[in-house]
């Protein structure tokens, strides 16, 4: 007699960085993973020296050793959804690519980290151009913010129709269904997000969460649109289902540190203390 249960369950992999406040990057990722019942596995890019405050320094791993994490976590264990987040360089942008290419994964969401919500770019010209070129449009989907939606689309984004247009823009370049962002916008636009797939386009509002703790955000959502794909969802219910996770998330957001705090990935268990 065996007191063991062993099950099967989803497998996402994460391509990031890591954040050593926790509240963004690898580690937001895993606890997404988790939260949705998904095995979570990850290859680091770089490690990030960061708290709630900003990053006050940035080391990138060899190209190798981000390649050797894909393929040991590729070749044996297997991916359902993977996600990629801060990819820093031109060389890991073109690595990562090239990895896609010869070993395509079922899902692919690309969260084109490259300027934080505060404006500041964080990738230089070439891995944009990299980035834009050689692995968005092997994405299943791609989700860039308001100042990343500006760069890929080059129009000046103050407004819903902006999205709308920036997202047609970026459509037409990449071939791939694209969900820009609204965290970075502000007033009644604050919070909503514009998808378009080359044939409609969704605007997705839950409620404005009134909080300066929004650390994460972005990698929660597309980490959670990576969990549900690879929980079998389509690509459109998966985005609803983790716009309404980071909403609750943002709602029970941690206030950590001197300045922005992550998001409450594990909410429910938060709630008896409340
Ligand atoms: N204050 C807020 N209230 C509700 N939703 C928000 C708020 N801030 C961000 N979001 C949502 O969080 C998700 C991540 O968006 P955003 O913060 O723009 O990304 P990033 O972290 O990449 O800049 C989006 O669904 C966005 O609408
Ligand atoms: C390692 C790392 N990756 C990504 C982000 C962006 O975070 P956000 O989800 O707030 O856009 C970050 N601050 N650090």
């Amino acid at each position: 007699m065996t007191n063991s249960i062993s099950r099967s369950i989803p497998v996402a992999l994460t391509i990031a960085g890591s954040d050593s406040g926790g509240g963004a990057g690898i580690q937001a990722d895993l606890r997404t993973f988790a939260f949705h019942c998904v095995h979570g596995t990850s290859a680091i890019t770089c490690v990030t020296a960061q708290n709630t405050l900003g990053v006050t320094r940035v080391d990138a791993l060899p190209v190798e050793a981000v390649i050797a994490q894909i393929e040991a976590v590729r070749s044996d264990i297997g991916v359902q959804a993977a996600k990629t987040g801060m990819l820093l360089n031109p060389s890991i942008i073109a690595a990562v690519a090239q990895q896609v290419k010869d070993y395509p994964f079922a899902n692919l969401v690309v969260d084109p980290v490259m300027v934080s919500r505060t404006g500041a770019q964080l990738i230089d010209d070439e891995a944009i151009a990299i980035l834009r070129e050689q692995l968005i449009p092997q994405a299943t989907l791609v989700t860039p913010n308001r100042y990343e939606a500006q760069i890929l689309s080059g129009l000046l984004i103050q407004s819903l129709d902006d999205m709308r247009a920036a997202a047609q823009r970026i459509y037409q370049q990449v071939g791939v269904p694209i969900l820009i962002k609204g965290g970075g916008l502000s007033g009644a636009a604050r919070g909503v997000d514009i998808w378009f797939d080359g044939k409609r386009y969704e605007t997705l509002k839950t409620t404005t969460v009134e909080t300066p703790h929004t650390h994460g955000t972005g990698c929660t959502l597309a980490a959670a649109i990576a969990a549900q794909l690879a929980l079998g969802q389509d690509l459109f219910p998966a985005i609803q289902l983790a716009k309404t996770y980071v909403t609750q998330a943002l709602q029970h957001a941690l206030a950590l540190g001197q300045g922005t705090g992550p998001v409450g990935h594990f909410f429910p268990l938060l709630l008896h203390e409340e």
